[in-house]
């Protein structure tokens, strides 16, 4: 381990504020490249994307803001029947808090929340929120369209996925780790997504340890710059050639609390490994899978698998 391996090890930088990236150009394809061989080795790359623009990232941290300075009874109301679809904090979760808007990208997610939120409305927070979730979607399709051009599966099969996927923004704040207090924000782990899109608006703090190594690597929090990761639900589709990234949030530079945004994406529908990733030297290895059937076997004692155990106990083949 040491600092010297970690320098050299820099995470994938892909530029999707360049124009000339458009599917089938040269810039596109050599994209593609880079962005399979980061999911496949570090479950992740870093996406440059200047859609969201610095006033508007100054909307969002203000309504970051707005839903932390409620109290923690209206926060604890968001509720709802899909697993891990809920408030989470407290507990295990000392320093973490997080707050979800489900089917955010549904015409209604955003004024359902706020209604939750302020019963009087607040036309301004769904407004901005609406704004952002949107820019950030299309930030997610463009992610999984390069993952299914980079293994050769087609637009049309890559268009129906995505119709009947599934996304949750969460709110996330961790406090200022007390003295003598774990300084551990969040615990090592993988998503269980398909992808999760973090927006380090303001502090840094999240590490990612890269496929096979003992090391990890800090993110630096960028408002322009989204980390796009790999979770179990594409490690899963693409036959476990996508690694789902292993992350954890470490709270020891920071002087005051640190507040992030998250896309995270679901698939709705049973989902099976296409076939362009199954041959000869990779057999299927995955079994049909139901995204919140496997959402809802998640529980505190099965947190620290790795998440191949925990998807070979669920569809190993
Ligand atoms: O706060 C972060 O940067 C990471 C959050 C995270 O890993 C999660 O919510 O699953
Ligand atoms: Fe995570």
């Amino acid at each position: 381990m040491g600092s010297d391996q970690t320098q050299r090890h820099q995470l994938a930088v892909v530029d999707l504020t360049d124009e000339s990236m458009k599917p089938g150009s040269e810039a596109w394809v050599s994209a593609c490249g880079v962005v399979r061989r980061a999911l496949e080795e570090d479950g992740c790359f870093i996406a440059l994307y200047d859609k969201v623009s610095p006033v508007l990232c100054d909307s969002v941290r203000s309504a970051l803001g707005e839903v932390f300075d409620l109290p923690l009874e209206t926060r604890k109301q968001l509720t709802s029947n899909k697993p891990l679809h809920y408030y989470l904090g407290g507990s295990w979760l000392s320093l973490y808090e997080s707050v979800p808007i489900c089917n955010v990208l549904s015409d209604n997610g955003c004024q359902k929340f706020a209604h939750i939120m302020w019963p009087q409305g607040n036309d301004r927070f769904c407004e901005v929120m609406k704004e952002y979730v949107k820019l950030m979607g299309g930030l997610d399709r463009v992610a999984k369209r390069m993952v299914f051009d980079s293994y050769g599966v087609d637009k049309d099969r890559c268009d129906s996925f995505l119709e009947s996927n599934d996304y949750m923004l969460r709110f996330i704040k961790y406090r200022k780790p007390e003295k003598d207090e774990s300084e551990l924000g969040l615990h090592a782990h993988s998503d269980l997504t398909l992808l999760s899109l973090l927006h380090q608006l303001d502090l840094g703090g999240l590490e990612v340890k890269p496929k096979g190594k003992d090391y990890w690597i800090e993110v630096d929090a960028s408002p322009s710059s989204f980390v796009i990761m790999a979770g179990d639900s594409l490690k899963m589709w693409s036959n476990g050639r996508v690694h789902s990234c292993e992350h954890r949030v470490v709270m020891n530079k920071a002087e005051r609390p640190r507040y992030c945004m998250g896309l995270f994406s679901f698939n709705g529908k049973t989902m099976e490994v296409p076939e362009e990733l199954v041959d000869d030297h990779n057999p299927l290895r995955y079994k049909p899978f139901d995204n919140y059937e496997y959402l809802r076997l998640w529980n505190i004692s099965n947190v620290n698998d790795p998440a191949e155990v925990r998807l070979a106990n669920y569809c190993g083949v």
